[in-house]
């Protein structure tokens, strides 16, 4: 019978049917191949418009023959979360990360919220450690984190008490109170509800007061502040501090909770998350050096608090190859950003079906000791020892120094969890000495942290880039997707928001393209499998699509100022190959919109926002590592603007959820010069249209309907644009940015007239 419930199985593989999904691709990748025999074998009757659509054409081709790859066999995972007991005798502690860079960007009653969710989850307390890597070195958020851990002490006893759902409070607040369950209508329920409440707001308070008094005339920094008088945000000592310990190692008390705000110096490269990923790994490593690590942004609240068990499912039910790191799907409470939804649902699960999902920075497992560089094939000897594959035996001393950095006690921790091995320690105190020291700037000089261990350092992407380096060691991933979402976290509000965080990912995504950890090396010289190389391959040439797309959209302007024509003729039998695949691809993509519950209208926007990312930020980030790669400039990380929706409990409004939300806000930014140069190119080329200003044809086939359609298609795309020519103020386009802009389609038409008469 033992064994019986011993060989019971944590998960279930499901694989989707997906038969009408392969039909519609392989079909339309027909399609796309017909279309390029088409210009193929008539290339010779028509100019270089042809050419070049022929040529952007099979770019487009080769793009689909990626998405087809990356999602022809779908997997999902059920698991059975009920017979962990069952199946484990102890669960395994769990280090808890939580990274936090700006108290202005990033208010800190959003941290404390996700702080909260995760310290309240349903998991043994003395299992438990959370710690918050504060890149901004701010007394308010060592402050706000204080309050918190207080208010902690009766929230977490509370959410246990009653089941709370959802354990971040300014959700649970948000709740109506009609929906929840009869039992917890009780009067002693509603009491406490309310004292929570009540407490609640008062934590929302204070920590508001605090930052208007920061603001206004600094923090009183004494007593347990004194250490953050005088700092500098990007040059100050280490700080670490313990704000709550489970002294007596109570399963059912308070987790541990620490502060870390890792040393930074003008002169040494901090790397930014992926450096502080690194300084929470080493830190932990001293204090409680748990064998599994969840990592989440400041933002991105536990939604589910049967996260941990539900990860320890495919964590423990399966052979430690398969699993490496657990990764949650990242979705959004405040507006569902269908985009990201469409993309787990359609792309994300073929990935999952290859080697396992991407890491994807937040909501993630991580199993410490691969996150501590080891391979899948490294082995154990008798008395426990690994052998690594490249370094030979891990345990010599010297060659843990050159990995893990010079710090007898981390380099005995890290031993310890390469081997598998938990610390048992009482006492979080007796290692902050040292967690200061490896929280250290220099710390790093002369390691492997950032290379081979740890967060990679190189892409602003820190993320796709660490998981890269794992996948291609062999090591395989799962996909944790409970019902209710695990975590949810805050969509970039607003144009000026989602144009940063897509312009870094497509620099970030270029830079590990063209570094050599590229996707392709990892197949030729490690194991990443031919199809996860395809994977990645599609992801990180995200920014590349964007010079296409840009001169794809360029090319019916183009053919229309110089009267010359890329697509075939209404008459001709060729127009119907561009004809289906436009009808196909939209209204393909639109079931999909459908079949997940998405709007038509939803499917239009995001088509179009698509379309105009790719062309502007896309295409910035191509020229950002462009000027890296000249030396001209650094790749940074900027930080989204996370929206303070939460303290709206005590505030008593959502005030930043207004009707003018949907609006496209500009500024001068140059990515607003490209979208604004885009639109009036096509303007002037439909004006050059209508006012029939095109010059003769000169014996070829002048521009059609075709091309005046793709040029109208273009505006459509664009009309957030169009809005913001003839607006004021923020959601106007300023003045600056339109000259700048006409003067470039100046130089369009000329350059275009010019070309054409040569
Ligand atoms: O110097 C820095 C910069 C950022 N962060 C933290 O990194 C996280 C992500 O930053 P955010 O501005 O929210 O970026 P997003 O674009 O929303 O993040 C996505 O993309 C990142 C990679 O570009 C991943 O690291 C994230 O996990 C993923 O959610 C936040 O918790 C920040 O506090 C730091 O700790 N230090
Ligand atoms: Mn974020």
């Amino acid at each position: 019978m033992a064994a019986n419930l011993f060989s019971l199985p944590l998960y279930e593989k499901i694989f989707p049917k997906n038969t009408a999904q392969r039909v519609l691709d392989i079909t339309l990748l027909s399609l796309l191949f017909s279309l390029l025999i088409y210009r193929l074998l008539s290339l010779r009757d028509h100019g270089f418009p042809w050419l070049l659509a022929l040529l952007f054409e099979s770019c487009f081709t080769f793009n689909w023959v990626l998405i087809i790859t990356t999602r022809w066999t779908p997997l999902y995972y059920k698991t059975f979360s009920h017979l962990l007991e069952q199946r484990v005798r102890e669960l395994p502690p769990v280090d808890m990360f939580v990274t936090t860079a700006d108290p202005v960007l990033e208010p800190p009653i959003i941290t404390v919220n996700t702080v909260l969710s995760l310290m309240a989850v349903d998991y043994p307390t003395n299992k438990l450690a959370c710690y918050v890597s504060d890149d901004g070195c701010s007394p308010l958020n060592y402050y706000a984190l204080v309050e918190a851990s207080k208010f902690a002490k009766l929230w977490i006893p509370f959410c246990k008490k009653y089941n709370v759902q959802i354990r971040a409070p300014f959700k649970y607040f948000q709740l109506d109170q009609s929906i929840m369950s009869s039992e917890t209508h009780s009067l002693e329920f509603q009491q406490e509800w309310k004292k929570m409440k009540y407490e609640y707001e008062r934590l929302s308070r204070n920590i508001d007061d605090a930052a208007r008094k920061h603001e206004a005339f600094g923090f009183a920094l004494v007593g347990e502040f004194a250490v953050f008088s005088n700092v500098e945000r990007g040059n100050h000592p280490a700080i670490v501090k313990i704000i709550l310990e489970n002294k007596e190692n109570l399963s059912d008390g308070i987790p541990h909770l620490i502060y870390i705000s890792r040393e930074k110096r003008p002169k040494h490269p901090h790397h930014y998350k992926a450096g502080a990923m690194n300084a929470l790994t080493r830190v932990s490593g001293l204090m409680t050096n748990a064998p599994f690590m969840l990592n989440v942004d400041c933002d991105m609240f536990v939604n589910n608090p049967e996260v941990v068990r539900q990860a320890m499912c495919l964590l423990l039910g399966s052979k430690e190859k398969d699993c490496a790191f657990v990764q949650c799907p990242q979705l959004y409470h405040d507006s569902p950003t269908d985009t990201l939804v469409l993309l787990h649902e359609y792309v994300g699960k073929g990935i999952v079906g290859i080697q396992g999902p991407f890491y994807g920075g937040s909501g993630c497992f991580h199993r410490r000791k691969v996150i501590y560089g080891l391979w899948p094939d490294d082995t154990k000897d008798e008395s426990g020892i690994y052998f690594n594959s490249v370094n030979g035996k891990v345990d010599g001393d010297e060659i843990l120094v050159k990995e893990f950095g010079n710090s007898k006690e981390f380099i005995k921790s890290a031993g310890h969890a390469l081997k598998g091995k938990t610390d048992i320690r009482m006492n979080l105190s007796n290692s902050l000495d040292t967690a200061h020291q490896v929280a250290g700037s220099a710390y790093e000089y002369g390691s492997s942290w950032g290379e081979k261990v740890g967060w990679i350092y190189g892409s602003t992407v820190e993320d796709i880039l660490t998981g890269l380096t794992i996948h291609k060691k062999g090591w395989r991933s799962g996909y944790c997707t409970p019902d209710p979402p695990a975590f949810l976290g805050c969509a970039p509000a607003g144009s000026l928001a989602v144009m940063t965080q897509q312009k870094r990912w497509s620099t970030g995504l270029l830079e590990i393209l063209c570094s050599k950890n590229n996707p392709i090396s990892a197949t030729l010289k490690a194991n990443l499998q031919f199809r996860m190389c395809v994977a990645y391959l599609w992801i990180t040439t995200w920014g590349l699509r964007s010079i296409f797309e840009l001169c794809y959209a360029a090319l019916p302007a183009y053919c229309i100022i110089t009267n010359s024509n890329f697509l075939p003729k209404l008459q001709e039998p060729g127009i119907y190959i561009p004809v289906a695949i436009l009808v196909m691809y939209n209204l393909y993509t639109l079931s999909e919109y459908i079949r997940t519950g998405f709007s038509i209208h939803s499917w239009w926007i995001n088509q179009s926002m698509g379309r105009v990312i790719a062309m502007t930020s896309w295409a910035f980030g191509v020229l950002n590592v462009v000027l890296k790669h000249l030396g001209l400039a650094e790749t940074v990380f900027e930080i989204t603007q996370k929206v303070d929706r939460q303290s709206s409990t005590a505030s008593g409004g959502n005030d930043n959820i207004d009707e003018n939300a949907s609006k496209f806000i500009f500024d001068e930014s140059p990515v607003f010069v490209a979208g604004t140069t885009i639109l009036l190119v096509q303007l002037t080329a439909l004006a050059t249209g209508l006012l029939g200003l095109q010059p003769p044809t000169g014996g070829g086939q002048g521009s059609g309907l075709g091309e005046v359609f793709c040029s109208v298609l273009v505006v459509l795309w664009f009309r957030p644009f169009v809005e913001g020519l003839f607006r004021k103020g923020k959601y106007g386009i300023p003045l600056s940015t339109i000259c700048k802009s006409a003067a470039l389609t100046s130089l369009f038409v000329y350059l275009s007239k010019k070309s054409y008469k040569v």
